[in-house]
């Protein structure tokens, strides 16, 4: 009886639960919510093509980031000319504001017809890393179009998303949308070197106008598919946190010298034993802390006996799970601090003993640790007072950003995924393993989400910053439709009923 209690709901709930009917606001699922005035996401055969078009030419623009000192800041504002043109409608709506940030970014806010509800963003980068033409199918800057799919670099990170958000609006204003909740578009020009002239600035500049928002929407995730063996159906994985990072420079200096009377150690010997350790020793496995839990536990369901049983037993087979997730490189990542050897450099000549031996390593901080803590870890695995380490770079993991029923943010991309994606039936809250330009924006919401509406296999996460990157011109036109589905839930979005646990 007590427990049939709990579950009747209180006379509260009733009457809230009727007047959310009746007003048209009953959350986000349900199609009460979206109200009389939605505009349907239905494009044109013309449309299609030119939002196929528009990304093309983006791709033609070389807009890369060479390292923090060396971008083609030309090709950035050429870029800026391009959106403008490519979408005249954005650019000279009154709605609109539009700012150039930090020379080349772009910083749009979008006026809401109802000031109250508090605004969100989308966030996405046009910068991208370089290309070299060799491996390709087809040259990296060509944008061609081959077998339903437009090749290039950036087609998945991230000038998909830049192209989207600003084709999503662009239909939405050629249909007379004015949206009720405010927003804001940020797109940066300097991600892939740390986001500090592009991101940075436009967080700075927000934060000195009081702005405070709902929440935000990056690149770091996709729809997944075959990433888990036996797991054939894909899942859309909302990434909540964020790794953190460390580049870590490891130096040793000798006296210089004839190579042909050499001492029992060079500094090229000393430098390698200690980076050998380092691959050698991986950091702890830190399974069973952070969101990896949730994930797996919203998995379980999902696979057959016992795979289910033992995901959804971690506290019995956690040993297990944890040990198979180390055995492939992106499951290890979502368990431990990686550590990547990523630059050697030493020796001038030949015949000289080397004076400097330089290597620099590449830390992915897992979520339950700290920069300082891995820097501890790594000062005792190379215990080696001839090798000096310098912390060239860091920054802490990412908060853990809510998943619960009453996070705005990831409940309206749950909702919009359903709706744009209904094969995809399994949604869950992840980490992401690389790092974006959210970090730059944790003073402004604890609403960080990264997903990408976008199907993504291993080969294609492979080819990020490999080659071939590509994405076809289904998946561009979807996520078109799901951004301009995604704005117009952020509208009608109103808190889900909690749930009633005591009378
Ligand atoms: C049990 C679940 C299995 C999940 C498998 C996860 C698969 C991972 C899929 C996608 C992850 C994509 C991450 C893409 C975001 C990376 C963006 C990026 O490259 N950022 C750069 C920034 C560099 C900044 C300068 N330091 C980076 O991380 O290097
Ligand atoms: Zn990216
Ligand atoms: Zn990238």
């Amino acid at each position: 009886m007590a427990e049939l209690l709990v579950i009747l709901p209180t006379r509260a709930a009733v009457l809230l639960l009727f007047f959310a009917t009746v007003s048209g606001s009953t959350g986000p699922g349900s199609r009460e919510s979206r109200g009389s005035s939605r505009i349907p996401s239905q494009f044109s055969e013309e449309e299609r093509v030119a939002m196929k078009e528009a990304l093309k030419g983006a791709i033609r623009i070389p807009t890369v980031s060479f390292s923090h000192e060396e971008s083609n800041t030309t090709a950035l504002a050429e870029f800026g000319e391009y959106i403008r043109k490519a979408f005249p409608t954005v650019f000279h709506s009154n709605l609109i504001q539009h700012e150039v940030v930090g020379k080349y970014s772009h910083l749009l806010t979008v006026r809401g017809s109802d000031p109250s509800l508090q605004p969100y963003m989308l966030m996405a980068h046009f910068d991208v890393v370089p290309a070299s033409e060799e491996g390709w199918e087809v040259p990296p800057f060509s944008g061609l179009e081959q077998n339903g799919f437009i090749h290039g670099r950036g087609a998945l990170d991230n000038k998909n998303s830049v192209m989207a958000v600003l084709q999503a609006l662009e239909l939405l204003l050629i249909r007379k949308y004015s949206p009720k909740r405010p927003f804001f578009i940020a797109l940066g020009h300097d991600e892939e070197v740390s986001g500090t002239k592009g991101a940075q600035q436009i967080s700075a500049l927000l934060q000195t106008r009081g702005v405070q928002l709902a929440f935000l929407v990056d690149e770091g995730s996709f729809i997944l598919e075959d990433f888990i063996p036996n797991l054939k159906k894909p899942f859309a994985m909302i990434s909540v946190t964020e790794k953190g990072a460390l580049d870590l420079m490891l130096q040793v200096n000798m006296t210089p010298g004839h190579s042909s009377a050499p001492p029992k150690e060079t500094s090229i010997g000393i430098l390698s034993a200690a980076v050998s350790r380092l691959e050698q020793t991986p950091m702890p496995n830190m399974f069973g802390n952070g969101p990896l839990k949730k994930t797996l536990k919203l998995l379980a369901n999902e696979f057959s006996f016992p795979t289910n049983i033992i995901l959804g037993n971690l506290w019995l087979f956690r040993p297990i799970v944890s040990r198979v997730m180390e055995r492939n490189p992106i499951t290890n990542a979502l368990v431990r601090t990686t550590t990547a050897l990523t630059m050697f450099n030493a020796g001038i000549k030949v015949n000289v003993i080397p004076p400097l031996a330089q290597a620099t390593v590449n830390f992915r901080i897992h979520p339950s640790q700290t920069v300082h803590e891995v820097v501890e870890l790594v000062q005792n695995i190379v215990a080696d007072d001839r090798v000096q380490l310098h912390v060239l770079r860091s920054f802490e993991p990412l908060p853990v950003s809510p998943s619960d029923d009453q996070a705005m943010g990831y409940q309206l991309l749950q909702q919009t995924i359903q709706s744009v994606f209904p094969e995809v039936k399994i949604i869950v809250p992840g980490i992401c393993i690389g790092n974006t330009d959210t970090r730059h924006y944790v003073n402004l919401t604890n609403g960080l989400y990264r997903f990408n509406p976008v199907f993504l296999k291993p080969q294609d996460f492979s080819s990020v910053h490999g080659i071939n990157e590509k994405i076809s011109v289904e998946s561009y036109q979807n996520q078109v439709k799901f951004i301009f589905e995604l704005i117009q839930n952020a509208d009608t979005y109103s808190k889900p009923v909690p749930h009633q646990h005591e009378l």
